[in-house]
């Protein structure tokens, strides 16, 4: 095992925002969750006047509260599909409460083919627009291994701390939404797996069988798909951790995870860096680790090339195969805190 491999181990031992939803008239709230009416729903974006953001089963508008409080309304309309996709979302946010999870603060749900979720605003967008070349804003190294902190923490929490456990499903720099002080929130849970140990088969019988079996609905995205997953279909915690292992490698390159222009992967790209951190036996090369980090970097104070090669490491043993040779989430938050002393001061859920 490399000095940098017995730098990171995987041992076997292992808040909120201030808004306040707003009662509006027909709304209702249980505890602390309030239902609204289409037109509070209208009422709240100005009849959907600020698109904030969109994907593939929803578009997300911008909604008002009381005073100056903000949140986001992410909306599904259209099919039963795509309502089904939301009531899952629903049901998995209802259901979670961490201060790296994005808050759930309402929803709408006509029963039939639209429903609508408020959630909490988060101002800096998902990482992946921060860390895209054209950003304003370069993102220093010191809020880099926050976020990657953060999210291991989301995921973790998930994954391990939920009953029952959920797996994520779509990790990836877009489904982690950053606020005003760069602390990451974990979003979009609409192709999330729940009520499994670690594995779960598709809803129907696995890709390779009947033509029939095709129907089966793929989760993940391009780039930050697991090729296990790929293969056969079968979702587990280890695919949550092949997506993170993908953001590591963003957040170390500042790279996409697909080249827009080329079509490139990142992971294509990192593979021989990859490889030689998980079979050299000796420290991988401080040149090599330079090439492949973000140049934007080059003058940030609070860069430390140990901490890069601890992220590089972390990534390396998460997007391993086969999937359980990868690290379990609170394994991944064992050895970032203990590689990265300054992580430690992160006090899960104060802002920085
Ligand atoms: N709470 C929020 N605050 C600010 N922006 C948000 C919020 N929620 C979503 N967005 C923006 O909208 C984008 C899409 O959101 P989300 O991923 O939840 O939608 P989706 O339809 O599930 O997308 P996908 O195609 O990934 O499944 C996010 O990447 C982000 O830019």
């Amino acid at each position: 095992m490399s000095c940098l491999l017995s730098c990171v181990r995987f041992d076997d031992s292992t808040t909120t925002t201030d808004n306040k939803p707003t009662t509006i008239t027909g709304s209702v709230s249980v505890s602390g969750v309030t239902c609204y009416t289409w037109d509070d729903v209208e009422s709240l974006t100005s009849n959907f006047s600020r698109l904030i953001g969109s994907g593939g089963y929803s578009s997300i508008y911008l909604a008002r509260l009381s005073g100056s409080n903000k949140a986001a309304l992410k909306v599904h309309v259209g099919s039963h599909r795509l309502y089904q996709v939301f009531k899952s979302e629903l049901e998995i946010l209802l259901r979670l409460q961490h201060p790296h999870i994005v808050k759930l603060l309402g929803y709408f749900d006509d029963s039939e083919e639209s429903g609508a979720l408020l959630l909490e605003y988060l101002p800096q967008g998902n990482l992946q627009e921060k860390l895209n070349r054209n950003s304003k804003q370069v993102l220093p190294w010191r809020n880099r291994t926050a976020i990657a902190f953060q999210v291991a923490q989301a995921i973790e929490h998930i994954h391990e701390r939920c009953s029952p456990q959920i797996v994520h499903g779509d990790i990836k720099s877009s489904n982690i939404l950053l606020d005003k002080h760069f602390n990451s929130k974990l979003c979009d849970f609409g192709s999330a797996k729940v009520g499994f140990s670690s594995m779960v088969q598709p809803s129907t019988t696995t890709m390779s069988s009947s033509p029939r079996s095709k129907q089966v609905r793929m989760i993940g995205s391009p780039g930050y798909t697991d090729p296990h997953y790929l293969r056969t279909g079968i979702a587990s915690k280890k695919m949550d951790l092949y997506g993170f292992g993908v953001v590591l490698l963003e957040l170390v390159s500042g790279k996409e995870a697909v080249c827009a222009e080329r079509g490139e992967m990142l992971v294509h790209k990192a593979a021989p860096l990859v490889h030689e951190i998980l079979d050299s036996n000796s420290d991988v090369a401080e040149e090599k680790v330079r090439q492949f980090l973000d140049p934007r970097l080059s003058r940030d104070s609070s860069l430390d090339i140990d901490e890069v090669k601890t992220m590089l490491c972390v990534a390396a043993f998460c997007l391993r195969s086969p999937p359980s040779l990868r690290p379990s989430a609170s394994q991944v938050v064992q050895a970032l805190v203990h590689k990265i002393p300054s992580l430690s001061f992160l006090d899960c859920g104060k802002e920085m």
